[in-house]
């Protein structure tokens, strides 16, 4: 038989004299002392061993320190005084890692709530079991006959797909139990392993750990409260107060399997014979193959938790992406109706040294240009004072206008008063400011100003002014400016057809004034060059400030949403641990199944961050623009959110305690 088990071990083990020489103990306690907080001495100098194949019953009172006991032997919790020793190697306190290896080596257990994934299949549960072991040499075809022989083994084969969270209780211990079978462990540990079981499936569920054990060659330790559990086993061990008090029973039931045991022990694959390179990278190997195959079953396990987490980080990545996309096309529309508006507006301005310029300006040939929809002709006096008591302002602007339309009675040009407004002689439209200043407020009284000695009926009130127009001014015809000095700025206003103002903007001296062309100014956009690039940035700095905004918010959902998600598992994590999952593998997997989650949920933020810049940019008429270098900064973002959002959980799952993790 030992041959046999032997043979079953994996590549990563190594056959040893097992039994610890003085006392052919496979584990023993020399004084051990465990405490928690100030107050609770759980366990209080307790001394024992525990032989290859006997079979103990812990008994005791509520508190007794029965579970404490078993986790102290189970290498789940260390002592704060005292040794523990197994296979005659003493281990310290602090390192867990040789705990941990020693428990995928050699331990066992079947908890009280036997600690299955609910969202596994049975034979999944079952698997883990082997998978976590030293002795599991990574062969899937072994494994699979491994996980039958032993569903096999406990009546469980019929129930091997079924979903580990459809079982009834005794099945789902049965299941407990082919998952230490599986694993070839050397010491089973079973904490209350009927307490939710009624009395006949009690009975039968500590006969077939009896036996099994025994089969296997196992040592049995179980806690219970039972008196006829405990006295189904070899040998019964009493707790008061953290102490024994009583060790009784058969203690040759172990010896039995004293030799068989003896040369069949293992020890953790660390101290495997393999030249140490090649044990590394198999190990490496071994252990991304597992990550990878744990991220796919905790997907399938947890759906809801999978939905979730990616839904976040997809959330999160469209949020980012709508943002900057919107602020790219929002800076882009700026420009484009800035750049629309300087394709159609052209304004030359005259200005004369002295007087009145020797020709007035030819208006009609500006209108006459290919392109031009419309053209209005100002002469401009400055500070000219108005002043016969009815109108005090002394600095208002004075403008003349000839406000004729183009063609017909279509005035393209649009003075944004109640109605478009042909000047007739003897009227004046005021600008909003001019007219406040003037208390000039409601037109339907027929308000009248007097300026150069003319009294002239207000006929509208500029409320908008086109750029450049002063909304200080007064318009008025020419008739009423034919009694003032001379005027020494002339201008021409003219809009386009979209595209046509750049030629016209070439040839305006030319066709108003080809005698003093030198003294024109064409400013196409009338100023607003100046502050387009500063809008521009305006825009787009906001909405790239939104988009860090939408980001960090992201950002909180992922890491809740996962942090959420691994709290949640917390049980799982500790039965990990139990069957000898090392912290940094934990950590792996948590970092693992966030990042796989997070890139999926941002390929699908991307799409959806697309799609929401197709449709906003749709809706308000812009064209959509999104830089191909910008994907770069949320690809970035997914990997420090997929990394960030990892981050807590992984510290929360890395400080799994096994044993306060079994408890809950
Ligand atoms: N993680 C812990 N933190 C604080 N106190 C603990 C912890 N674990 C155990 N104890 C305390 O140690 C003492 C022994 O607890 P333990 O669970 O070992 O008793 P037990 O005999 O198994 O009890 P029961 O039969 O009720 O499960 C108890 O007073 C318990 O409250």
């Amino acid at each position: 038989m030992g041959e046999a088990r032997g043979a079953d071990l994996g590549e990563g083990c190594r056959q040893v004299r097992a039994v610890d020489q003085a006392s052919e103990a496979l584990i023993r306690l020399d004084g051990v002392t465990r405490r928690f907080g100030q107050d609770t001495v759980a366990l209080d100098r307790v001394s024992l061993t525990i032989a290859p194949g006997e079979t103990v019953a812990i008994v005791g009172r509520s508190g007794s320190g029965k579970s404490t006991l078993l986790n102290i032997l189970g290498l789940l919790d260390a002592p704060d005084e005292g040794t523990v020793v197994v296979d005659g190697q003493p281990l310290t306190r602090t390192d867990d890692a040789t705990r941990t290896a020693w428990r995928a080596a050699a331990l066992g257990f079947v908890f009280q709530r036997s600690h299955l994934i609910g969202g596994l299949s049975v034979r999944e549960n079952v698997a883990l079991g082997l998978r976590y072991a030293a002795t599991w040499d990574g062969d899937e075809r072994s494994l699979t006959s491994r996980v039958d022989a032993a569903l096999a083994d406990v009546d469980l084969g019929h129930r091997a797909d079924a979903r580990a969270s459809t079982l009834s209780g005794g099945e789902m211990q049965r299941a407990a139990i082919a998952r230490t079978l599986v694993r070839g462990a050397r010491l089973w540990l079973a904490d209350e392993p009927t307490g939710n079981l009624d009395t006949t499936q009690s009975a039968e569920i500590i006969e077939l750990l009896r036996l099994r054990a025994r089969q296997h060659g196992a040592a049995l330790v179980v806690v219970t409260h039972e008196p006829d559990i405990a006295a189904l086993l070899d040998r019964v061990i009493t707790l008061s107060d953290g102490r024994v008090v009583s060790d009784t029973g058969d203690r040759t039931g172990g010896a039995r399997h004293e030799k068989v045991l003896a040369s069949s022990g293992v020890v953790p694959e660390r101290h495997a014979a393999l030249p140490a390179g090649a044990r590394t990278s198999r190990r490496i190997r071994r252990q991304v193959a597992r990550t990878a195959r744990f991220v796919r079953q905790g997907f399938a396990a947890g759906p809801g938790r999978t939905r979730a987490g990616m839904l976040a980080a997809a959330l999160a990545v469209a949020l980012t992406v709508t943002a900057l996309g919107l602020s790219q096309s929002a800076a882009t529309q700026v420009t484009a109706m800035f750049d629309a508006r300087r394709a159609s507006q052209v304004t030359a301005t005259f200005t004369h040294d002295t007087g009145t310029p020797r020709w007035d300006l030819d208006i009609d040939s500006v209108r006459a240009f290919p392109g031009v929809t419309a053209a209005e002709r100002w002469r401009q006096w400055d500070f000219i004072a108005m002043s016969n008591g009815e109108v005090a302002a002394t600095d208002a602007q004075l403008n003349a206008v000839d406000a004729t339309p183009a063609s017909g009675s279509d005035a393209r040009i649009r003075w944004a008063t109640s109605a478009d407004t042909h000047l007739r002689p003897g009227e004046v439209v005021l600008g909003k400011v001019l007219a406040e200043r003037l208390g000039v407020t409601q037109l339907d009284l027929s308000p009248e100003i007097t300026i150069a000695g003319q009294r002239l009926r207000v006929s509208g009130i500029l409320t908008e002014a086109r750029p450049g127009t002063a909304v200080g001014a007064a318009f008025v015809t020419p008739d009423t400016v034919s009694g003032l000095p001379p005027s020494y700025t002339t201008t021409v206003f003219a809009l386009t057809e979209p595209g046509a103002a750049s030629l016209l903007a070439t040839r305006i001296g030319l066709l108003a004034d080809p005698f003093e062309e030198h003294r024109l100014t064409v400013d196409p956009v009338l100023g607003a060059d100046a502050y387009r690039g500063q809008l521009e940035a305006s825009v787009s700095v906001a909405l790239q400030v939104l988009a860090v905004v939408a980001s960090l918010a992201g950002l909180a959902g992922v890491v809740l949403v996962n942090i959420l998600s691994v709290t949640s598992r917390i049980p799982e994590f500790g039965l990990r641990r139990a069957l000898g999952s090392r912290r940094g593998e934990l950590v792996g997997l948590v970092v693992a199944e966030c990042g796989v989650l997070g890139l999926l949920g941002a390929g699908l933020g991307f799409a959806v961050g697309f799609a929401a810049i197709m449709v906003v940019t749709a809706v308000a008429r812009w064209q959509p623009v999104f830089d191909p270098k910008l994907a770069l900064i949320p690809l970035a973002a997914v990997l420090v959110f997929s990394l960030a959002a990892a981050s807590f959980p992984a510290v929360i799952a890395a400080r799994t305690q096994p044993a306060d993790a079994v408890r809950i």
